[in-house]
C-alpha cells in the first residue's frame, strides 16, 4: 500500500526549541532558589512533555520521583516562564520546509503529533509560520495518553482518515519510534535531535534519514516499490 500521511514530531524533529525550555526550565529552579542547569543536561530531559521536563528539572537528573515536594509550584512557574518566552529562539532545522513541501506534493497529508500541551504547540506552530502545511496537530494534552502510547498516533490518522499502516511516522526520540510501532505504522528516526541524550541508532526504526528532504525521498522510492 502506498503512503497516505506523514506524522511528524516538533521538539527535536521539525524545530529546535531546546534554548526555550532551557530558559524556562532554568527559570523555574532560579525562582525556586536552585541554581540554573546547562542546557545540554536539560535537552536530555526533554522527549515525555512538560510534566516530565519539570520533574527532571526539579531533580537534575533523568531518573525524578513522581510527586516531587513542591511540583505543582513548579510546573506553574515553568508553564508561566515558557509562555514568555516559546518561539523566540525556537527554529525550524534545515530541510523541514523542503521536506514538508516535497511530501504534500506527493499527495501525503501532514500532522504533527508532539508530547508538548496544545497552549505551547499551536501558537509555536503559527509564529514560526509553519501551522498552515499541516492538516491535524495532536499535542501532549490532546488524548488521554501520550507517546510512547500508541494513542496520539493513531487519533491523528482518524483525524487524516488514514489507516495507520498508510501512515510513516518521523521523529527524534524513542518515544516516537514505540508509539509508531504500536500503532502499526511505517518510522523513520532523524539523527540531529534529542531521544533522551541517546544515539537513535538504539531506536527500532525503518530508516535513520539525515533530513526531512531525505525523509521525503525514502517516501517517494517506497511509493514507487512498495513492499
Ligand atoms: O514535550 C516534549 O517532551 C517533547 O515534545 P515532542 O513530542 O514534540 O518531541
Ligand atoms: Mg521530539
Amino acid at each position: 500500500m502506498a503512503l497516505r500521511a506523514a506524522l511528524l514530531d516538533l521538539d527535536g524533529t521539525l524545530m529546535d526549541t531546546i534554548p526555550d525550555l532551557a530558559s524556562a526550565a532554568n527559570a523555574m529552579r532560579v525562582e525556586l532558589g536552585m541554581s540554573p542547569l546547562r542546557e545540554d543536561v536539560i535537552a536530555t530531559f526533554v522527549g515525555k512533555g512538560i510534566e516530565n521536563l519539570v520533574r527532571r528539572t526539579l531533580a537534575g537528573a533523568q531518573d525524578a520521583e513522581e510527586h516531587p515536594v513542591g511540583f505543582d509550584d513548579a510546573l506553574a512557574s515553568f508553564k508561566r516562564n515558557y509562555h514568555v518566552i516559546n518561539g523566540e529562539k525556537s527554529v525550524v532545522f534545515d530541510g523541514v520546509l523542503d521536506g514538508l513541501m516535497a511530501m504534500r506534493a506527493m499527495g501525503l497529508k501532514l500532522a504533527v503529533v508532539t508530547n508538548k500541551p496544545e497552549e505551547f504547540t499551536l501558537p509555536l506552530l503559527r509564529n514560526t509560520g509553519i501551522a498552515g502545511l499541516f492538516d491535524a496537530v495532536v499535542s501532549g494534552d490532546t488524548c488521554a495518553r501520550k507517546k510512547p502510547d500508541p494513542l496520539p498516533m493513531l487519533h491523528a490518522c482518524e483525524q487524516l482518515g488514514v489507516d495507520a499502516s498508510d501512515a510513516v511516522a518521523i521523529g527524534d526520540s524513542i518515544n516516537d519510534a514505540l508509539a509508531a510501532r504500536a500503532a502499526g505504522c511505517a518510522v523513520l528516526a532523524v539523527p540531529y535531535g534529542y531521544n533522551e541524550g541517546r544515539d537513535v541508532r538504539t531506536l527500532d526504526v525503518d530508516a535513520i534519514v539525515p533530513t526531512l528532504v531525505d525523509a521525503a525521498d525514502w517516501v517517494r522510492r517506497r511509493q514507487e516499490s512498495p513492499k
